[in-house]
C-alpha cells in the first residue's frame, strides 16, 4: 500500500521560543483525501511543507512509501495558492514544461499536455497565454501541471483560496473528479469548512499553541459524489448541515471568546 506518513512530528522554527507544531501524526494512503483545517497559526502549512520536503521537523519521522522525506520528490506534487505559472507561455506550454522535466519526449508532450488540460476542463484553452486566463482557469492549469508529474501524492495548500465563491464551488467538483481519476492520495490545507466536508475522506482538525490534532472526522460526502450522487443533493442533505455544525464547533472549541 502506498503511504505518506507524518509520525509524531514536532516543528520548531529557528529563533522561535516555542514549537509551531508538537507531536502530530497524519497518514495518507492512495485514494485518501485528507484535509487539514484549524484556526490561523495551528501549523497546517508547516505540516504540508514537511510532507513536501520543504521543512525538516525537529522531531518525528516523515516518510513516503517507507523512505524518509529529505526534500521534494517526483512522488509528490505541490500546488500552492496563486501558484506561479509562466505568464508568457501558453497553458499547453506550461503543462508541457512539467512533462519535459519528467523526460517525456518532445513529440509526446503536446498530446499529453492536451489530455491533461482536457482533464481539468480546459481543452479549448491550450493556445491561450496565462495572462489571458481567469484566476480559476490559471488554477486549473496549475493542477494540470501538477498532474503531469503523475505524482502518487498531491499536496495542496489552499489551492482554491484565491477564487471567487462560485468558481471555488465549481473547482471543488473538478478536484474530486481529478482525485477519482488519478487515484492519488491527497493532503490539502483549507480554511473552507464546507470545502473540507465536500472533499475529504478524513478531516484533521488542528488547534494552535502549539499546533496539535484535536479531532478527526471521516465524512462520506466525497465518496458519495464519486459514486455518482449530485453535489447539490449532497449539500442539501441534513447530514451535511449537521456535519458542518460539528466541524465548526471542533475548530473553535477552546478559543478564547
Ligand atoms: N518560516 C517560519 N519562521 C518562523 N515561524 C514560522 C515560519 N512559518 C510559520 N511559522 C510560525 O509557525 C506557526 C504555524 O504557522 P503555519 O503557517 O504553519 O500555520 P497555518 O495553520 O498554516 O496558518 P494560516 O491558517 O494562517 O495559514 C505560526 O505561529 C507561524 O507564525
Amino acid at each position: 500500500m502506498l503511504h505518506l506518513v507524518l509520525d509524531k512530528i514536532s516543528i520548531h522554527y529557528d529563533g522561535q521560543p516555542a514549537p509551531a507544531v508538537e507531536h502530530v501524526s497524519i497518514g495518507v494512503a492512495k485514494n485518501d483525501f485528507v484535509v487539514l483545517v484549524g484556526r490561523s497559526g495551528c501549523g497546517k502549512t508547516s505540516l504540508l511543507n514537511v510532507a513536501a520536503g520543504l521543512v525538516i521537523p525537529a522531531r518525528g519521522s516523515a516518510t513516503v512509501n517507507g523512505k524518509p522525506i529529505t526534500g521534494p520528490g517526483s512522488d509528490r506534487a505541490v500546488v500552492f495558492q496563486n501558484d506561479a505559472l509562466f505568464p508568457w507561455l501558453t497553458a499547453r506550454e506550461n503543462v508541457a514544461f512539467a512533462l519535459r522535466l519528467r523526460g517525456v519526449r518532445p513529440a509526446e508532450r503536446a498530446r499529453r499536455a492536451d489530455e491533461l488540460l482536457a482533464l481539468v476542463k480546459l481543452a479549448e484553452a491550450g493556445d491561450k497565454r496565462i495572462w489571458e486566463l481567469s484566476g480559476g482557469m490559471r488554477q486549473r492549469v496549475g493542477l494540470a501541471r501538477a498532474l503531469a508529474a503523475e505524482p502518487e501524492f498531491l499536496l495542496l495548500d489552499e489551492p482554491l483560496g484565491a477564487l471567487d465563491a462560485l468558481t471555488r464551488e465549481r473547482m471543488q467538483t473538478t478536484l474530486l473528479d481529478l482525485w477519482t481519476a488519478s487515484h492519488a492520495g491527497v493532503l490539502m490545507v483549507t480554511h473552507g469548512i464546507e470545502e473540507a466536508l465536500v472533499l475529504a475522506t478524513r478531516i484533521v482538525v488542528l488547534a494552535p499553541g502549539p499546533g496539535r490534532v484535536v479531532r478527526t472526522f471521516e465524512p462520506s460526502f466525497s465518496r458519495r459524489y464519486a459514486a455518482g450522487e449530485p453535489i447539490r443533493a449532497i449539500k442539501a442533505d441534513p447530514a451535511f448541515a449537521a456535519a458542518r455544525g460539528e466541524l465548526t464547533d471542533a475548530i473553535f472549541e477552546g478559543e478564547a471568546a
